[in-house]
């Protein structure tokens, strides 16, 4: 079994994980249609190579993807299973309880609708943004259902697997409580956090550093998507939020008490470790090496040309740019026993190591 169990698959909404996913089932072969809402989305995603413009035959497609805002896919998912009578239809949503109990109200037939849910994105939305590696070797979940076919799951699973993500299989409940932990519950902590940045003076966000941008990135994220997903899955956040609410008034009370602090901050440490990082990779087991460029036309390639030749095993990359000077800091994370191999090449070279 390949890509042709998928191939022709039709992709609904193609913003930024339907135009990903339409860019990494091309890569792979996959005959891919592309349908919006907004046309010129479709056309956008169409030049980067997420698929074609025209429309399929009905019969012939195998599969759909919906990957439309949170509060339509049910719709688009019943609409879908009446117009494409032999696909598989499939969704990205963030929340999964809702699109079910959503479908079943409509006593729609779900033999050939199977939850999906890839664990990765970004806080950017739409088309230009998409990019065919957005799922490698990041988690996918799928939701079957005990009335999907074998052969309906397995279409979904090679969705998953021609995007080189890794599969996950979880029930509706399960996941929605999930991600209310790992996703959810931390997007409304990022903005709780930038929120507060709004009232603070501009002098005064002058020497903000990596930290707060760090813990505030997610809080750039699209208002209207993040609204209709925390409203389809707020019992699993409450509990979260209640929860942090419990910790908030103990530190509030207790501030002046060292322990206390100590205590939070070292559960804090634990939080951190037992994230697992890229490849199951945990944030310790990488260091970072940070290395000033210069804004100017080339200095990023040459800096990869100095570093590279050296087969240096990059785990990953961020850049921040300097708001004064027109400079940047390229945050390297390698191998803690590549490190200092690394920092030496890059004084060989003639870079500004900054750490
Ligand atoms: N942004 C992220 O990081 C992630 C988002 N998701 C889920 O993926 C879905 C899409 O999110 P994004 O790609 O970020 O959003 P996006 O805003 O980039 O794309 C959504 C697309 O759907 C189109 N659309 C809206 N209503 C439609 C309709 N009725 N029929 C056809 N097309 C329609 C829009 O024109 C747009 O092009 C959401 O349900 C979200 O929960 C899942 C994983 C990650
Ligand atoms: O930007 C990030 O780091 C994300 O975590 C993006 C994201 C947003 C919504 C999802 O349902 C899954 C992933």
């Amino acid at each position: 079994m390949g890509i042709e169990q998928i191939s022709p698959a039709l992709i609904i909404g193609t913003g930024l994980v339907g135009a990903s996913i339409g860019c990494a089932l091309s890569e792979a072969g996959v005959v891919v249609h592309l349908k919006d809402r907004d046309r010129s989305h479709a056309i956008v995603a169409a030049g980067r190579g997420a698929g074609r413009l025209e429309a399929p035959d009905p019969a012939q497609v195998k599969l759909v993807v919906v990957a439309t805002p949170p509060a339509v896919i049910a719709q688009v998912v019943a609409a879908s299973l009446e117009k494409y009578p032999n696909a598989v239809v499939t969704d990205v949503g963030s929340v999964k309880t809702r699109i079910t109990s959503d479908l079943q109200a409509l006593h729609i037939n779900l033999r050939r609708y199977v939850g999906g849910h890839p664990m990765a994105g970004s806080h950017q939305s739409g088309p230009l943004t998409a990019a065919p590696e957005l799922f490698v070797d990041r988690t996918w979940v799928i939701s079957a259902r005990p009335e999907n076919p074998d052969w309906a799951v397995e279409r979904t699973r090679q969705l998953a697997l021609t995007c080189q993500a890794r599969i996950r299989e979880l029930d509706a409940a399960e996941h929605d409580r999930a991600v209310a932990e790992v996703s959810h519950f931390p997007q409304l902590v990022a903005s709780l956090t930038a929120a507060r940045l709004a009232q603070v003076p501009s002098e005064d966000l002058r020497l903000a550093g990596q930290g707060v941008r760090d813990v505030t990135r997610i809080a750039a994220s699209d208002v209207t998507m993040w609204r209709q997903i925390v409203s389809a899955n707020t019992a699993p956040i409450r509990e979260q939020l209640v929860a942090m609410r419990d910790d908030l008034d103990h530190l509030i009370g207790a501030l002046d008490d060292p322990r206390v602090v100590i205590d939070l901050l070292t559960r804090g440490n634990e939080g951190v470790r037992a994230l697992p990082g890229k490849r199951g990779k945990r944030p310790d087991e990488v260091i970072s090496v940070v290395v000033e460029i210069p804004d100017a036309p080339g200095a990023l390639g040459q800096l990869f040309a100095s570093i590279t030749t050296n087969g240096v095993n990059i785990e990953d990359l961020s850049i921040e740019h300097d708001p004064d000077r027109p400079a940047g800091y390229l945050s390297i994370d390698v191998a803690p026993e590549r490190a200092d191999a690394l920092r030496q090449l890059i004084r060989e070279h003639g870079w500004g190591l900054r750490s």
